[in-house]
C-alpha cells in the first residue's frame, strides 16, 4: 500500500471516492430548498447506494441546516458525513458540533484563493495564508477527518495555489480540494491543473485531491474525470447535478462514465448504480428541480428509441444503440404494462423494478389507488406509480385535513369561484371561495378554512406524461417563520392536485409548528 492509499482509505489506487453535495451545493440552487424529514431522506438513500462523503450541510448557516447535519450524522450508517465551514473558528466549531454525532465525521473548510476572492475578506497573500494554516490547524484539533479548498482555485495563481495548498497539508488537511467554482475551467487545464500541484507540492502524496466542478460552461464532468486521470481520488458531485447557477458535475454522469468507460479510464467507484434513478427521481420531487427529458443517464429520453432504424436495430441487437443497460441504473427490466386489467403481482413487480418494496398490507392500499387512477387513463406509465407512491408518501394516518370534494368553475368569465369541502379532525367543513383563475379560487377557498400566514414560496406544476390525461404532479412550498414545509400531489386533475398539494403542505406545517411551539400555541396560531 502506498502512502497515497493509506490516507485516501481507499484499498487500491484506482479506487475513486464519490462525495455527494446534494444537501449542500446542490441545496444551494435557488428555490431547492429542501425539508428536514426530505434531507434525512435523501441522505439515507446515498448512503445506502454507497456514498463514500455526503456533504449533509453548512452547520453555521441556519438553525435548520445545523439540525439537518446534526440529525443526518446520527442516522449514518456506512458515509463519512461532512459539513462545510468559512475560514473562522467560529464556523469550524459550529461544524464540528453538528458532525461530531457522525460513525465517521468530517469537518471542510474553505477560503477563496484566487485575486478576485481575495479582495472580499481583504486579506494579503501572507495574511490568508496565516488564516489557513491557523484555521485548518483547529480543525484538525477537533477532528482527525479534514477537508480544505481553494475557493476559485481554477483562477488562482499557481505560484500561490502551490504555497497554500502546502500550508492546508502541513497544517494537518487530509483531503485538497480544488474547486473550479465558477465553472471556468476546461478538461486538459483541469488535468494540468492535479497534475502539477501532485509535483510541485510537497506532502502532495500523502493526502487525496478532490475535484469539484461546475457546469457553466456545459464541461463539469468532463473536467472532474480528467482530473481523476491525472491524479484526483475524490470527485464532488450532486444528484442530477444539482447546484449553483448551472449546476454541479452529476454524481449519475460520473459514476457511470467511469463504469461504461472504464477500458479506458480503469477506476472504480463504490456506488451501486442501479440505485441511481429512484434517488434521481426523490430528488426532483423534493427540490422540485425537474430532470430534463435529454439529460444524460436519468433523463425520461435516455433510454427511449423512437426512430426505426434506431428501433429496428434495437431489436436485433440492444447493443446497436444502447451504451449501458437501463437495468444497471435501476430501470425497469421487465416490460409490463399496467393497466386497469392489472393485479397485485404485476404491481408488486413493478414497483420493485421502481425501487419500492412493499409489504401486503401498503401493496393493498397503493392498489386501490392504483385502479382509481387506471379507471381514468388507458396506461399507466412508470413514472405515474412514481407520483402514486410519492402521493402515498406524502400522505400521513395522523393529517389534520384532507380535501373531500372540489367544485372549481372556470372560464373565460371572471372571477373564478372554488367550492370545497375540508375533513378537518373528522369533521366536514364547506366553504365557496373566488379568486384569479381556478388554482387562486381554491387556495383562497383553503385559507378561509384554515387561516394563516405562511407564504407561498413555490408553486409548481408538471405533467407526468404526455397526453390530455396525463396526470399533474403539483409541488408547493410554504414559508413560516423562516422554516420551509412542502405537499406534494398527483392527480389527472391539475386544480384538485393543487389543492391536495397544499392541504398536504399545511398538514406538515401543522407538524413543524407542533415541533417547535408549545401545545397552547399551535392551537391559537391555527
Ligand atoms: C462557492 C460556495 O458554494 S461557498 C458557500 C456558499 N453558501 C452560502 O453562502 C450559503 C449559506 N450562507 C449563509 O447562510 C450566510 O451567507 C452566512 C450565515 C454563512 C453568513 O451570513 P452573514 O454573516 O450575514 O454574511 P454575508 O452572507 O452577508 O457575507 C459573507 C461573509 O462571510 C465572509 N466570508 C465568505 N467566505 C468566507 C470564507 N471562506 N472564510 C471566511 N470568511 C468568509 C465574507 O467576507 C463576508 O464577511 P463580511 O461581511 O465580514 O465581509
Ligand atoms: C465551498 C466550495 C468547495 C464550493 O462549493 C465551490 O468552490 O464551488
Ligand atoms: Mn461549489
Amino acid at each position: 500500500m502506498t502512502d497515497k492509499t493509506k490516507a485516501t482509505g481507499a484499498a487500491e489506487q484506482d479506487r475513486v471516492l464519490i462525495f455527494d453535495t446534494t444537501l449542500r451545493d446542490g441545496e444551494q440552487s435557488p428555490g431547492a430548498t429542501m425539508t428536514h424529514d426530505e434531507k434525512l431522506e435523501i441522505a439515507e438513500m446515498l448512503d445506502e447506494m454507497g456514498v463514500d462523503i455526503i456533504e449533509a450541510g453548512f452547520p453555521i448557516a441556519s438553525e435548520g441546516d445545523f439540525e439537518a447535519v446534526s440529525d443526518i450524522a446520527r442516522q449514518s450508517k456506512n458515509s463519512v458525513i461532512c459539513g462545510l465551514a468559512r475560514a473562522n473558528f467560529k464556523d469550524i466549531d459550529r461544524c464540528w458540533e453538528a458532525v461530531r454525532h457522525a460513525r465517521r465525521p468530517r469537518i471542510h473548510t474553505f477560503i477563496g484563493t484566487s485575486p478576485l476572492h481575495r479582495a472580499i475578506p481583504n486579506l494579503d497573500m501572507d495574511q490568508m495564508a496565516e488564516r489557513i494554516h491557523e484555521t485548518v490547524t483547529h480543525a484538525r484539533n477537533l477532528c482527525d477527518n479534514v477537508q480544505w479548498s481553494p475557493m476559485d482555485a481554477t483562477r488562482t495563481e499557481h505560484d500561490y495555489l502551490c504555497r497554500v495548498v502546502e500550508i492546508a497539508i502541513k497544517a494537518g488537511a487530509t483531503t485538497i480540494n480544488i474547486p473550479d467554482t465558477v465553472g471556468y475551467t476546461a478538461p486538459r487545464e483541469s488535468a494540468e491543473l492535479i497534475r502539477m500541484l501532485l509535483e510541485r507540492v510537497p506532502g502532495a502524496d500523502t493526502i487525496t485531491f478532490a475535484t469539484h466542478c461546475h457546469n457553466d460552461l456545459g464541461m463539469a464532468t468532463a473536467n472532474a474525470l480528467a482530473a481523476v486521470e491525472a491524479g484526483a481520488r475524490q470527485i464532488e458531485c450532486t444528484i442530477n447535478g444539482l447546484g449553483e447557477r448551472a449546476g454541479n458535475t452529476a454524481l449519475e454522469e460520473v459514476v457511470m462514465a467511469l463504469k461504461v468507460r472504464n477500458d479506458i479510464m480503469p477506476y472504480r467507484t463504490g456506488i451501486d448504480t442501479t440505485r441511481i434513478m429512484g434517488i434521481s427521481r426523490r430528488v426532483a420531487a423534493v427540490s422540485g428541480f425537474p430532470v430534463q427529458y435529454n439529460k444524460a443517464i436519468v433523463g425520461k429520453n435516455a433510454f427511449a428509441h423512437e426512430s426505426g432504424i434506431h428501433q429496428d436495430g434495437m431489436l436485433k441487437n440492444a447493443q446497436t444503440f444502447e451504451i449501458m443497460r437501463p437495468e444497471d441504473i435501476g430501470l425497469s427490466a421487465t416490460n409490463l404494462v399496467m393497466g386497469k386489467h392489472s393485479g397485485r403481482a404485476a404491481l408488486r413487480a413493478k414497483l420493485r423494478d421502481l425501487g419500492y418494496e412493499l409489504a401486503d398490507n401498503q401493496l393493498n392500499d397503493v392498489f386501490v389507488r392504483f385502479k382509481a387512477l387506471a379507471d381514468r387513463k388507458k396506461e399507466v406509465y412508470d413514472d405515474d406509480l412514481v407520483a402514486l407512491m410519492t402521493d402515498t408518501a406524502s400522505e400521513g394516518a395522523g393529517d389534520h385535513m384532507q380535501v373531500k370534494f372540489l367544485r372549481v368553475i372556470c372560464g373565460t368569465e371572471a372571477p373564478q369561484s372554488a367550492d370545497l369541502i375540508l375533513t378537518m379532525d373528522g369533521t366536514d367543513h364547506q366553504v365557496t371561495a373566488q379568486g384569479d383563475g381556478p388554482v387562486d379560487a381554491t387556495f383562497n377557498a383553503i385559507k378561509k378554512l384554515f387561516p394563516h400566514h405562511a407564504r407561498l414560496a413555490l408553486y409548481q406544476v408538471h405533467a407526468v406524461t404526455e397526453g390530455t390525461d396525463a396526470q399533474a404532479t403539483v409541488s408547493v412550498r410554504l414559508e413560516e417563520d423562516g422554516k420551509i414545509v412542502t405537499g406534494q400531489s398527483s392527480d389527472t386533475d391539475t386544480v384538485v392536485a393543487s389543492a391536495k398539494a397544499y392541504v398536504s403542505a399545511l398538514n406538515n406545517l401543522i407538524v413543524r409548528r407542533a415541533k417547535t411551539k408549545p401545545e397552547e400555541d399551535v392551537k391559537s396560531a391555527s
